[in-house]
């Protein structure tokens, strides 16, 4: 609702031109390029979605945990020529350290896990949900910050870990109301691409750099990306060989193509068993041009898109294995995923499936004269520390009030006059009802 202006305090008149040479200028009242604010109605929203990434974490047995949006640059310098790393939104500060606005939260986590070291048991199963942060040219206008839900399993190799990472993606779509014809979950598995390079011995040091071109299927051209392949040292007929599978759509293609002994066939279907057990196979399509963007993804990979193909992914992931060797650490099996706050509200608003989030406060608390404000004082308190939320309104004609009480949805008008005080009462309006009645101060609940 819109309050009319007299309703509110008047605004100040900005000042005029001849009095601006006194008056400072006014400031830029918008936020820095590509981040945004969150007034109450879109920190509703976001505190809703928030929500159910937390519930679900919480179903599935996650820990929180959190870290710093500041991280060292080491942490993200990486040779694979990834988009996220190349966008760095990095400084120098103070001190002479290089530091960065996290991109993403994966590394943040293994390094945690490697600081905690032998005091955490594995498996862990952790999530975070926290501010990424990229430095994009703004020629694209995207956004240069959003929020991102990780979860994440430390110390399982089995894909059991994926399993129970999807599951945790699909009952949060479900808990939005968003089904299996609305959005699908494409998987594939990084071991795919690791074994055609090998049946055409393309060394393993640039697998992640292949996968990285890979991921831009369907992005660029199919010529572009056969010239960054070869760029990246992979012969004409090891593109051909990568060019074939990527277009594999069945498992049974892709097990006439590999093999049946390999980890990558054995990975996907031991996979799409365990979804039929947990009841989601319809959520799951098998599809070999899947390998997320990512340099250090090195099993299966997933990502949830829709399914009318108007939107970028809305949250994607996978197993990454070594991950902590390239911080000098000993490696733990680990997969998980990254889940964005943009997309999935995008997808809500196309779906019609946007939550009606009113602002809602229990009570009013309104003294009808000026002298009876420290007994209104004492009646908020009372109610405010029974947990009910009040909103203490003075100076301001009754019929300002009332529409006050519509415009926050309150519950209740509890009224402060001299008549009824003097019997040791107040007057309650319910404001659903109408109905109208007097209680004793001390049995106001
Ligand atoms: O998903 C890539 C990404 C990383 C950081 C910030 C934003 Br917006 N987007």
């Amino acid at each position: 609702s819109t309050a009319s202006r007299e309703d509110t305090d008047e605004m100040a008149d900005p000042p005029s031109a001849g009095e601006l040479s006194e008056q400072q200028q006014l400031i830029d009242v918008n936020p820095p390029r590509g981040t945004r604010d969150f007034p109450p109605e879109d920190m509703r929203l976001r505190n809703w979605l928030f929500g159910h990434f937390r519930e679900v974490s919480r179903i599935l047995s996650f820990e929180e945990v959190d870290f710093p949006v500041l991280e060292s640059e080491s942490l993200f310098i990486r040779k694979a020529g990834e988009e996220i790393t190349q966008q760095l939104y990095n400084f120098e500060d103070k001190g002479g350290r290089r530091v960065v606005l996290r991109p993403e939260i994966t590394p943040s986590l293994a390094r945690l896990v490697i600081k905690q070291g032998k005091s955490v048991s594995l498996p862990l199963k952790w999530f975070t949900i926290g501010q990424c942060w990229r430095y994009e040219r703004m020629t694209r206008g995207r956004r240069r910050e959003h929020y991102q839900w990780n979860m994440d399993i430390f110390g399982v190799s089995k894909v059991r870990a994926e399993a129970e990472l999807i599951h945790a993606i699909v009952l949060f779509f479900e808990r939005l109301g968003i089904t299996s014809s609305d959005v699908g979950i494409r998987v594939s598995s990084r071991k795919v691409l690791q074994a055609v390079l090998q049946m055409y011995c393309i060394p393993e040091k640039i697998f992640a750099e292949v996968c990285v071109i890979v991921d831009k299927w369907g992005k660029i051209t199919k010529e572009e990306v056969e010239k960054e392949l070869s760029l990246a040292g992979v012969t004409p007929e090891a593109v051909k060989g990568i060019v074939e599978v990527l277009s594999l759509k069945s498992l049974d293609k892709l097990e006439e193509v590999l093999g049946s002994d390999g980890e990558a066939v054995a990975d996907l279907k031991k996979l799409f068993e365990l979804a039929e057990q947990y009841g989601y196979s319809q959520w799951l399509t098998f599809d070999a041009s899947i390998v997320r963007g990512l340099a250090y993804y090195t099993g299966v990979v997933f990502e949830a898109f829709d399914r009318e193909g108007k939107l970028r992914a809305i949250c994607g992931g996978g197993r990454y294995d070594r991950l902590l060797s390239t911080f000098g650490s000993d490696d733990i099996p680990a997969c998980g995923f990254g889940f964005g706050d943009a997309v999935i509200v995008e997808l809500l608003k196309e779906k019609g499936l946007l939550p009606d989030l009113m602002r809602q406060v229990d009570d009013i608390v309104f003294p009808l004269d000026e002298e009876l404000d420290g007994q209104a004082s004492k009646i908020a308190t009372a109610l405010r520390q029974k947990g009910r939320s009040v909103d203490l309104v003075e100076e301001k004609r009754l019929k300002w009030v009332f529409k006050h009480a519509e415009r926050i949805n309150a519950s209740r008008l509890v009224l402060v006059g001299n008549s009824e005080l003097q019997r040791g009462m107040v007057r309650v309006k319910v404001l659903s009802t109408r109905e109208e009645y007097e209680v004793k101060i001390g049995e106001l609940s």
